[in-house]
């Protein structure tokens, strides 16, 4: 099969692991998408995951209002790392071998991040998980996604979320916000598109590394991208 990537780096969003419940993690919405990562895998395209933890805890949520924001960020960090490990679990029920890097030193439960090492899991097949998010407070899991992206010299950094694409405006809040089917990495940061952070895509700007945005609620969607077929939106420069 023709693919478009030998390496990608692919940003979950940790709201979507919590399916149509209102907080966590939902199993059959977890196998899910495990099963769209395999498929993938299978083909022979190197996979490497920043896990969101927005299902779990953000530092900016109404939740940690009044609380220092070092610590609600380290708080959403450890959500992260749950996320990692339920994936990985769930990676392994369908014979996916997985390793958890994590940003925050949690020895008993998941080895730190070492690029070296992650980038020999890669060639031997396995999908690396990078947990903890870039392991500093003030940021997000997208940017750690550009951040590790570049570091793995990933071809490129596919966000998969809730929305089919970069829109117009919000389209959770405006039905008339149209689909973007590619755009520029400064369009995306001057009319402040919010799908993915200012941080994360100035890095990516910088980096030339291009952005796919879709949903990973769409079947085969992952698949369509790797690809190289038309689906949701491109960021490039
Ligand atoms: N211009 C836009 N185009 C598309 N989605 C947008 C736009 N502006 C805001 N959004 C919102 O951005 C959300 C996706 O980004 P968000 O960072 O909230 O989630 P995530 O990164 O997927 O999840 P998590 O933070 O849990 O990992 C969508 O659900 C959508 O409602
Ligand atoms: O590098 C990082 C990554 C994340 N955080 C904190 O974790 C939560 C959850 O991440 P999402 O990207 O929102 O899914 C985030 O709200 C931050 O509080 C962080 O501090 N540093």
């Amino acid at each position: 099969m023709k693919l478009a990537y030998q390496r990608i780096l692919l940003k979950l969003s940790g709201e979507a692991l919590m399916g149509e419940d209102a907080y966590g993690i939902n199993r059959a919405t977890i196998d899910r998408i495990v099963a769209e990562i395999a498929a993938v895998v299978r083909q022979g395209v190197q996979v490497a995951v920043v896990i969101g933890g927005g299902n779990i805890f953000r530092g900016l949520a109404p939740g940690a209002i009044g609380m220092d924001r070092a610590t609600a960020d380290y708080m959403g960090m450890l959500a992260t790392v749950m996320n990692a490990l339920a994936l990985q679990d769930a990676m392994r029920r369908v014979e996916v071998v997985s390793r958890v890097q994590s940003a925050l030193n949690l020895e008993q439960v998941a080895e730190p991040y070492i690029r070296g090492k992650a980038l020999r899991y890669l060639e031997e097949g396995k999908v690396v998980i990078f947990a903890a998010g870039t392991g500093n407070p003030f940021f997000t899991t997208d940017t750690a996604a550009a951040l590790r992206g570049a570091e793995i010299s990933a071809e490129v950094v596919l966000k998969a979320t809730k929305v089919d694409g970069i829109y117009t405006d919000d389209p959770k809040k405006n039905p008339d916000a149209r689909r973007y089917l590619r755009l520029t990495f400064e369009e995306a940061i001057v009319n402040n598109l919010k799908v993915m952070d200012a941080t994360a895509l100035t890095l990516c700007r910088d980096q030339n590394l291009p952005i796919g945005v879709f949903s990973i609620f769409k079947p085969g969607a992952l698949m369509r991208v790797v690809r190289g077929e038309p689906e949701g939106t491109f960021v490039t420069n």
